[in-house]
């Protein structure tokens, strides 16, 4: 997912790079941005990466990976066991390893100090940020995000925690909007709803009208375009998203019915009415 995160971020800057007219980064609802904008001379914008892996054999992968991606992906640097030396070099910090890897990759010696004081946004499921706090320290701004599948193809829905009160909110902010909205679209919404969703295998359940509906719509338009683009049968989409819910798996029920093409409207339409359903004033 790690993967996927930096490779969209990458093909936005190259595609607003490329872009004869610059647009601006473009607002559907509150607290969401399209991956379509300008880059350039903007402070908000990351202009070095680093990927980090613990084997040879992933470096080479990666190394591979950017190299054909074109454009600022041969750029990346793929660093080997050298996680505190790209942490101090780094501002932003993505944690994208397996959540029971987390406590050991965060007690390498030197790490918390690389850390502090930087912005680390963790997609590791399940572990909370209070759990990364105490790994990291309080000196590191911590926070959530919850990336689903489609995000690969840049058709994701990634919710991200709300960021506490600091000087540097507004920045961080935009930071992670720009990260997150490369990839497909991008919600903030308090943690606790994170967990919600793990606990009940819904993201939906309490949350209001308008962030349930656009997370159901577009969770389904990125499950349906994986299906009919990717070649993915439904039922390995449904094995390996995340944070879809009841809406998207009545979706992927009908998906499944064989009938893919027609039943996508149908599915898209279960969604919305179970989003709005659940979004209904007493079910919060
Ligand atoms: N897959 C999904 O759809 C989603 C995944 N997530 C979260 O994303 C996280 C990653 O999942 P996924 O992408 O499937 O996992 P992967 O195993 O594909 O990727 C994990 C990466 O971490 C690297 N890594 C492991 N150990 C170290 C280390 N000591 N130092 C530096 N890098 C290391 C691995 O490199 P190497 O191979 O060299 O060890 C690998 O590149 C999980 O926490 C998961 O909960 C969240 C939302 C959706």
């Amino acid at each position: 997912m790690g993967i996927a995160v930096l490779s969209g971020v990458i093909a936005s800057l190259d595609s607003s790079t490329n872009q004869a007219t610059p647009q601006k980064w473009e607002s559907h609802t509150p607290g969401t941005l399209t991956p379509t904008d300008p880059y350039a001379a903007d402070e908000t914008l990351p202009s070095r990466f680093i990927a980090c892996v613990s084997r040879q054999e992933s470096a080479k992968k990666l190394q591979s990976l950017f190299f054909n991606l074109g454009g600022l992906g041969p750029g990346v640097e793929v660093l080997v066991g050298e996680n505190v030396r790209a942490a101090r070099e780094a501002d932003v910090i993505l944690l994208c390893c397996k959540p029971q890897l987390a406590h050991t990759i965060l007690s390498e010696p030197g790490l918390v100090e690389a850390f502090n004081g930087k912005l680390v946004i963790s997609i590791l499921a399940g572990v909370t940020i209070s759990q990364l706090t105490d790994m990291v320290g309080r000196g590191t701004t911590v926070i959530r995000a919850m990336p689903n599948t489609p995000c690969r193809i840049r058709e994701g829905m990634t919710v991200v925690s709300t960021l506490p009160p600091s000087e540097s909110l507004e920045l961080d902010r935009e930071r992670i909007l720009k990260i997150f909205s490369s990839i497909g679209r991008c919600r903030f919404l308090d943690e606790k709803h994170f967990d919600a969703s793990m606990a009940d295998g819904g993201v939906m359940m309490g949350l209001p009208r308008a962030e349930a509906l656009e997370l159901a719509a577009q969770t389904l338009q990125g499950a349906a375009r994986m299906t009919l683009g990717g070649g993915a049968h439904p039922a390995q989409l449904k094995d390996a998203v995340t944070t879809p819910g009841g809406c998207t798996i009545a979706g992927l029920l009908a998906l499944e019915d064989g009938r893919v093409r027609s039943t996508i409207a149908r599915a898209i339409q279960i969604a919305t009415e179970r989003a709005s359903e659940l979004g209904q004033p007493g079910k919060k």
